[in-house]
């Protein structure tokens, strides 16, 4: 059992609320400025607060507000070095952290699958403690990479999942095209999605040889696959997750200036 405060319960902190409520082990208090987003998330919270004092007895407290926010709250905010705080915003430094607490940093970049327990996390070696860990593992999985890589899992597993709600949106519209109804051309992209990623994480086979067994001779997906190969598709989702992970690092500049 941990007991951890979410400070900011907006998207990313309403979703590590909820999929800490999971297994129903952890003590969870939630804090926000606004009432309607304690309200959203009051079912799965031990204790739904606006006062930030509330974050005082908590062994974790995650920072889940916007980057522009994280001094100001944490200029509020009195905790002691047996606390750790793990803070998630995109482009801030745990050092910068660190330089407004006395208690230890762990920096995370999280992703909104924490919700249902599929969190791709990673998490830096500093301040790392058991408790944290024991989190991470009740959210989903995650890497343990060095600070500077930040920037890249920032958009590799932080932006990520709106590149792939994209590409579900894509096999959707063509299902429709095709005469699906949207409700089952969603269902029928979407887990197919999950499916294949679930193939890629418990099969041996690179993501070359899955293609290469999906495509029977002669048959249907490769004439797909001869569509994608032809086209810059490839290069156009590379170009997309190394925009995110440019703008992390111009983040990470603006408050290296401060
Ligand atoms: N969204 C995502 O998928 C991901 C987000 N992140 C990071 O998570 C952080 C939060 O992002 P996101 O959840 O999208 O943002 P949201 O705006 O959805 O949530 C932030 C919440 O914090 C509240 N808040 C603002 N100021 C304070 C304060 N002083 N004290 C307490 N609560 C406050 C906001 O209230 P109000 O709306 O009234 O301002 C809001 O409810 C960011 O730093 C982002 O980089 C990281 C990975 C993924
Ligand atoms: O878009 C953002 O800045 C945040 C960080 C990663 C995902 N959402």
């Amino acid at each position: 059992m941990v007991d951890v405060s979410v400070i900011g319960c907006g998207n990313m902190g309403g979703a590590l609320i909820s999929g800490f409520a999971r297994d129903g082990e952890h003590r969870v208090t939630a804090i926000d400025a606004d009432p309607d987003a304690l309200e959203a998330i009051e079912a799965d919270s031990t204790e739904t607060t606006t006062d930030l004092s509330a974050a005082e007895g908590s062994e974790v407290v995650v920072l889940a507000v916007k980057p522009d926010v994280v001094a100001t709250v944490l200029e509020d905010l009195e905790l002691s070095s047996d606390q750790t705080i793990v803070t998630v915003a995109a482009g801030v430094s745990r050092a910068f952290v660190a330089d407004r607490t006395d208690a230890t940093v762990v920096r995370v970049m999280p992703n909104l699958a924490a919700e249902t327990g599929d969190m791709a996390a990673a998490v830096t070696h500093e301040g790392l403690s058991e408790g944290v860990r024991e989190l991470l593992e009740t959210v989903g999985e995650y890497a343990v990479v060095d600070e500077e890589l930040m920037d890249v899992s920032t958009a590799v597993n932080g932006s990520g999942p709106a590149f792939v709600f994209y590409l579900i949106g894509a096999m959707k519209e063509a299902g429709i095209e095709g005469g699906l109804e949207p409700e089952q051309a969603e269902t029928l992209a979407a887990q197919t999605f999950k499916g294949a990623a679930e193939t890629v994480l418990r099969d041996e086979r690179s993501v070359d040889e899955l293609i290469d067994a999906v495509c029977s001779p002669n048959g249907t997906t490769i004439e797909g696959m001869e569509v994608l190969w032809d086209s810059d598709v490839e290069g156009k989702v590379i170009e997309a997750v190394q925009a995110a992970e440019r703008r992390s690092a111009e983040i990470a500049e603006e408050f290296d200036d401060e």
